[in-house]
């Protein structure tokens, strides 16, 4: 790993906290809770990590998860992935969850938020760390299902910056949610969602002109479609990708035919993430290794990569000039 890389400012706009979920962590939980699992151990729970494409991960995603238990095992899942972050010079980070997921299992939305925002909390206080949290429905759950699930949360809307659309994305377009992401734009929450992963272009489409989504998460497939590409590079529309979870999950065969490269000097607004660093073999620092390594991203790719990031993010204008000047001062200090 450069230093480079290491010391580079970082800011992570795609990451979902149950994708941070180390198998150690699994098996801590899984103790605490009383909960008994199908694997004899940690390795053995890291071996069935064998992914053909994003069902067979979301599968082993949804079952790790269910080791989450009370607001103390949010909290300590969400503190877990901070202090990592922090020490890999992330400085700001748009984090997801998917509080379907819990809920279906009988655990309160309370108890997700409040151990998520609690350790949200403590990482600004401690770190200056700073970070939105962005609500996720599943897609292959029904739009009255997301509705509920707006519905439930209202008490804690101070802590929810933005709403997000996940899971399985073929047969569950972006058309499906029109009705619910119109509300949750009046209730003043921001919109993003998962478009282009596994799904075709037109999916990218119908998220930003059905939904209204002012980033796309992913947004890979936009590289088949030119016209398209021609218009987020124009209208400057951030895509959230991430190069080691398209390698693992089979969106790309090999990290040299990975379209970030060819995205970013089209001019699109592409961005560095880990996804769900917990399965994908990486956390930031990893991503931009294996764009430089698997790709040959240069330096000065990897320091335009962590501007776009920059002016992706919801944070304030101030505090994302300060941002910037970081680091283009880190570039200055390696570049010149
Ligand atoms: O990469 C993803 N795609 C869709 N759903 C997800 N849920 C967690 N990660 C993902
Ligand atoms: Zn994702």
């Amino acid at each position: 790993m450069s230093s480079f890389i290491r010391e580079l400012p970082k800011v992570e706009l795609h990451l979902h906290i149950e994708g941070t979920l180390e198998p150690e962590m699994v098996f801590y939980l899984a103790k605490r809770n009383g909960i008994t699992l199908d694997y004899a151990d940690e390795s053995a729970l890291r071996a069935a990590y064998q992914f053909n494409d994003l069902q067979s991960f979301l599968n082993i995603y949804y079952q790790g998860m269910q080791v989450l238990q009370t607001e103390q095992d949010f909290f300590d899942l969400t503190w877990a992935y901070l202090a990592r972050s922090h020490q890999e010079n992330v400085r700001h980070v748009e984090i997801f969850f998917d509080p379907q997921a819990h809920t279906e299992r009988g655990v309160a939305f309370a108890d997700v938020v409040n151990g998520i925002s609690g350790a949200l909390a403590k990482a600004k206080q401690e770190w200056g760390l700073t970070s939105y949290l962005i609500m996720s429905f599943l897609r292959h759950l029904s739009q009255e299902a997301a509705f509920e699930t707006l519905q439930q949360a209202k008490p804690f809307k101070s802590f929810i910056t933005g709403v997000g659309l996940d899971s399985a994305e073929r047969g569950n377009p972006p058309t499906k949610f029109t009705q619910v992401f119109a509300v949750a734009a009046q209730q003043g929450y921001r919109l993003v969602a998962h478009a282009g992963e596994e799904g075709p272009a037109s999916y990218i489409r119908d998220a930003l002109d059905i939904l209204k989504v002012e980033r796309i998460d992913h947004g890979v497939a936009a590289i088949h479609d030119a016209p398209l590409m021609a218009r987020l590079a124009q209208e400057r529309i951030p895509l959230t990708v991430c190069p080691l979870s398209n390698l693992v999950l089979k969106v790309v065969d090999d990290m040299s035919e990975h379209p970030m490269l060819a995205l970013l000097h089209a001019g699109v607004c592409v961005t560095v993430n880990a996804d769900d660093p917990a399965y994908f073999g990486g956390y930031m620092n990893a991503n931009y290794q294996a764009l430089q390594e698997g790709l040959g991203a240069s330096d000065a790719d990897l320091l335009q990569l962590a501007l776009n990031s920059v002016e992706a993010c919801w944070l304030p204008e101030s505090e994302k000039a300060t941002l910037v000047e970081r680091i283009r001062a880190h570039g200055q200090q390696y570049l010149a």
